[in-house]
């Protein structure tokens, strides 16, 4: 098991490259296996969940050559297996864009029921809606989701509730239906949009990613495609608030800043400076930080992904803030963590009441969810004294090298793996 320790205190001052959309690759590598003809992605995460996911990918039979840490080439017409389970895969979100990927492709496809983060029930009804709409069976076999059709059929769906991976998922298997789907209430987040456009460059026929309704015309056959990721939304937006939590002047390169409104509007609001530049953003944190109310929503709203993050700045801002987590009902679990660093924060139901304090105190804390994780490290940034975060685990499904990048920026971090290398770490920095 390995750790991150962390001395707080320094401010974070300088540039930080984002890598690639974890959550829009993962729906990108899947749908890389719906053409015979190969396949180039570059800019992708070099993170845990990308590495499980391709692994998957490559057991079915298609060939997956990593060209480097960024760049896969993809062949799909070696597939010889329609059945996606092992020990790693099951513990990942994303392993359900197989099934719309090999159901549109192959009109069958066995798919272990899905992991990923414990912030919720994330029941997968909507996604066996629209499968089933468009004409499959959809059982759940063995832990295995069974789906299978003759012929997929276009048809209207209309999704109960916005879903990310119900959209993208609907959306891969409806691009080789035969006929017309139109998908009502359709999820708007970046990472629709680039799976829509990834599908398009391979000849899908897919209009209006990005709006409540997407419309699909089915092909026969997707062809080869050369593809590069978008920024990671949630990756830059992490280290904007780590920027704000710690007094910094942090510059994130590589971003789109449409995609950032929401976590930029919020840090205006508390008293950061951000500027804007055409792919880059910096945030100044020099004044007192104040209070504010947050809710998280849908695309274009306050992400979820970003919840934790900015529930950690508001615990060290002047006044009482609110989060209100309005998409995950157990997206809280990290509280009981930040109480040990000195958080002053009272959950009711899916409100986070926040009473701002002068500053955490560095403790031993587990991380409990990927972004939850991350959110400690800010704190642990922040706080005055040494820090340690347990289970960097979770961590590292979404963030490449997130302590090299740190360190970069002037954080005293490191990624240990024994008791002794935590004691050094201490002895070396008091
Ligand atoms: C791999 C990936 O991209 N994960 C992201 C994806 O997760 P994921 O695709 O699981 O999230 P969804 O957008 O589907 O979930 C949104 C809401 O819809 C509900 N729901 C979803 C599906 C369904 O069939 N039935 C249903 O009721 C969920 O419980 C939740 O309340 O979008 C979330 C919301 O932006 C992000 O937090 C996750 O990081
Ligand atoms: C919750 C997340 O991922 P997943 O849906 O894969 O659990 C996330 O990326 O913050």
């Amino acid at each position: 098991m390995e750790q991150y320790v962390i001395k707080g205190g320094n401010p974070l001052v300088g540039e930080v490259e984002i890598g690639g959309a974890k959550n829009a690759a993962l729906a990108i590598i899947s749908a890389a296996v719906m053409t015979d003809e190969t396949v180039t992605i570059e800019n992708l995460p070099n993170v845990r969940d990308i590495n499980v996911l391709l692994n998957a990918i490559s057991d079915i039979g298609a060939k997956v050559d990593r060209l480097d840490a960024h760049t896969v080439k993809m062949n799909g017409s070696f597939i010889h297996n329609l059945v996606v389970d092992n020990e790693y895969i099951r513990k990942i979100r994303a392993s359900y864009y197989l099934l719309g990927a090999l159901l549109g492709k192959y009109k069958h496809a066995e798919v272990a029921l899905p992991g990923g983060c414990d912030i919720g029930s994330r029941p997968f009804d909507l996604h066996l809606k629209g499968f089933r709409a468009l004409g499959a069976t959809v059982d759940i076999r063995h832990g295995l989701v069974v789906a299978d059709a003759k012929q997929l059929k276009g048809t209207h769906i209309y999704l109960d509730k916005v879903s990310v991976g119900a959209t993208i998922n609907i959306m891969m298997a409806a691009a080789m239906a035969e006929g017309k789907t139109t998908l009502e209430n359709a999820a708007k987040e970046p990472h629709v949009v680039d799976a829509a456009n990834f599908l398009n460059s391979m000849g899908a026929n897919i209009r209006g990613a990005g709006t409540d309704v997407i419309r699909i015309v089915g092909v026969e056959k997707l062809h080869k495609t050369e593809y590069s990721i978008i920024p990671d939304q949630i990756e830059a937006g992490t280290f904007m608030l780590a920027a704000a939590a710690t007094k910094g002047d942090v510059t994130v390169k590589n971003v789109i800043p449409k995609h950032l409104e929401a976590i930029s509007a919020k840090l205006l609001e508390i008293g950061c400076e951000v500027e804007e530049f055409d792919d880059a953003v910096r945030v100044v944190s020099s004044k007192p930080l104040h209070h504010t109310q947050v809710t998280t929503l849908p695309y274009p709203g306050f992400p979820t992904d970003m919840q934790p993050q900015i529930a950690v700045v508001l615990g060290i801002s002047e006044g009482t803030s609110t989060v209100t987590e309005s998409i995950f009902e157990n997206r809280f679990k990290y509280v009981g963590e930040l109480a040990r660093m000195g958080a002053n924060f009272k959950v009711e139901s899916n409100i986070a009441i926040i009473g701002g304090i002068e500053n955490y105190t560095g403790a031993r804390v587990n991380a409990p969810d990927l972004r939850a994780g991350a959110a400690l490290v800010i704190a642990g940034l922040a706080a005055e004294g040494i820090t340690v975060v347990d289970d960097i685990y979770y961590i590292e499904r979404g963030y490449e090298e997130f302590e090299k990048k740190l360190a970069s920026l002037g954080a005293v971090i490191e990624k240990v793996s024994t008791e002794k290398e935590i004691q050094k770490f201490t002895l070396k920095v008091s």
